[in-house]
């Protein structure tokens, strides 16, 4: 087997986490299974142009036998029976225990989309996990102390590890790098997985940015070889797919076929979904261009055919539909900004429960309660709506793709917003938050993900602004110089100027960078 080799610096209790018996676990890991890692995201680029060309995608006619056959997925076990609140968050040490203590059902352990992936935070998000999965959690901050509160049920732990296309500079097996998503799915596993079971709780995981059924089937293989490796149960492990890209939105039901045995629901991951959706079909055309990000909502044709075709083919299947992120989050500064976060989060979540959705996510502990109450009124003492099959939704191909009946347009206000939200956002990453309130909206990989894409967009299609204005690469140049100027009073050279040329190149550099993170981690020292 292939010799690990720590790269990383030292991390404080790293050594808890890299000891040569998880060392040799992730090495097993990566012999089994880094090829065929590099071979699906290889086939990725080949659909991707299929999808450039046509401009269409469809479901597969290979698979049908599995989207008419009768099967369901396992039955969920107790700790994930009743999801109707799921708070999502980076695995720092206060975020853990206010997760943990914030009421919800679920904590979305983020070390995705929420977490900057340098070393140290993805060795202390494991020593976290490690002492939050014990309720050995402390921590002394700003003059407060932190622990685990006795009178509130603690959150069940589903932890989200990369996806498939990062890999990990810490870590390196027989000389190349370490796949991100197997460090982070089999450090968790190898130290938590039969502490879990016996405290009633189990191995549960999100698994982020999958592109197909295939990916899935890779996932499920990893789960099978690692029970296998620690002598726990086959189908012990649960997972949670995001279908938050647009070819997987054309797989729902072969993902979970896939996974049956150790699937236990799919959420609707909103904000990668639109950035896919973007991504996938950047040069396919004016009928692909979307307006503004924030003026993009849920009930949007093609977001309402993903969603009710989603809630469709998890009750069909018995896993569970879970809901996406309402980005509104609270001000304490400003009650007017929280009161008006409060109505919108109500109302994603009044709209979630009522089309069949058996929990969904809050970004913030502040939105805890508005997100059970509105699912309160809908499953009242019942645990889920797995019993609502919504037999009556049928969703097309044209209808998941219809893009161009979006409403609203693209504005200055909207350029100059993305331009803006990208540099903030990009300048908090490369500091080490992977999640942000920036102007009272919580930002992350995902969200910045459409900024920058949309700018790319819009540049290739001279899309045309409010004010009459063409996008081209210049005119971006000069709104970038603008906000740079402005933001120089707020965030430190050292972080801005990287932050602009990043963005700079991920917005508009001729070849469409496929993750923003991945020029950004060749950033970090
Ligand atoms: C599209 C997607 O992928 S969504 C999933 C990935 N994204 C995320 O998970 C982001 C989750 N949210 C967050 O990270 C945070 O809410 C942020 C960064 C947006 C804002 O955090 P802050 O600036 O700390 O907000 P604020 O000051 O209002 O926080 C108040 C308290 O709530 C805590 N808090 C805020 N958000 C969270 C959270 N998601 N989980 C746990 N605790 C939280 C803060 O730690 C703070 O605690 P304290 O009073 O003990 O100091
Ligand atoms: O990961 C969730 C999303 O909305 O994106």
């Amino acid at each position: 087997m292939s010799e690990a080799q720590v790269l990383g610096d030292p991390v404080e209790r790293g050594d808890e986490i890299l000891t040569p018996e998880a060392l040799a676990f992730l090495a097993g890991l990566h012999e089994a299974f880094a090829a065929r890692r590099d071979e699906l995201l290889q086939a990725r680029s080949k659909r991707r142009e299929e999808a450039r060309t046509t401009g269409k995608l469809d479901f597969l006619p290979e698979t049908k036998e599995i989207r008419e056959g009768d099967w369901q997925v396992a039955e969920a076990p107790p700790a994930l029976r009743d999801r109707r609140v799921e708070i999502t968050g980076p695995t720092d040490r206060k975020m853990t225990i206010n997760a943990l203590n914030s009421g919800a059902k679920v904590w979305l352990a983020d070390l995705e989309d929420a977490n900057t992936p340098h070393w140290a935070n993805v060795v202390s998000g494991q020593v976290n996990l490690y002492d939050a999965v014990r309720e050995t959690i402390t921590l002394e901050s700003g003059g407060k102390s932190y622990a685990l509160k006795d009178d509130v049920e603690h959150a069940t732990i589903v932890v989200r590890p990369r996806g498939w296309h990062l890999d990990e500079r810490g870590l390196s097996f027989g000389g190349r790098q370490a796949v991100g998503a197997l460090v982070d799915f089999g450090l968790h596993f190898f130290h938590n997985a039969q502490e879990l079971l016996n405290r009633g709780k189990g191995p549960y995981f999100y698994l982020p940015k999958m592109e197909s059924h295939l990916e899935a089937r890779l996932w499920n293989d990893v789960f099978t070889h690692a029970e296998k490796t620690l002598g726990i149960e086959h189908g012990t492990v649960r997972a949670t797919v995001l279908i938050e890209t647009i070819p997987a939105a054309f797989e729902m039901e072969e993902i979970l076929y896939e996974l049956r045995e150790h699937a236990s629901g799919l959420n609707a991951g909103r904000w990668d979904y639109l950035f896919s959706v973007i991504k996938y079909f950047r040069d396919a055309g004016e009928k692909f261009v979307l307006p503004d990000r924030n003026s993009v909502t849920m009930t949007a044709p093609f977001m309402r055919a993903y969603t009710e075709l989603l809630v469709r083919t998890c009750h069909k299947r018995g896993a569970f539909a879970i809901g996406g992120m309402a980005a509104f989050i609270p001000n304490r500064k400003d009650p007017e900004v929280t009161a008006a976060a409060l109505d919108k989060v109500r109302a994603d979540k009044s709209r979630e429960a009522g089309d069949g959705f058996d929990g969904s996510w809050v970004a913030h502990p502040g939105m805890v309660d508005i997100c059970r109450e509105e699912f309160d009124k809908v499953l009242g003492d019942k645990p889920n709506q797995l019993d609502r099959t919504r037999d009556e939704v049928s969703v097309t191909a044209d209808q998941l793709l219809d893009a161009a009946s979006t409403p609203g347009g693209a504005t200055a206000a909207g350029l100059r917003a993305a331009v803006d939200v990208g540099i903030r956002y990009i300048a908090s990453w490369l500091s080490g938050n992977g999640a942000a309130a920036i102007h009272n909206l919580m930002e992350d990989a995902a969200t910045a993900e459409i900024s920058r894409s949309q700018v790319w967009q819009w540049v290739r299609n001279g899309t045309q602004l409010d004010t009459g204005d063409k996008v081209t690469a210049e005119l971006v140049r000069g709104v970038l110089a603008e906000v740079r100027g402005e933001l120089a009073a707020e965030i430190k050279p050292e972080l801005l100027e990287p932050a602009v040329e990043l963005f700079e190149q991920v917005a508009l550099a001729d070849e469409f960078p496929d993750f923003l993170t991945l020029p950004a981690y060749e950033r970090i020292k």
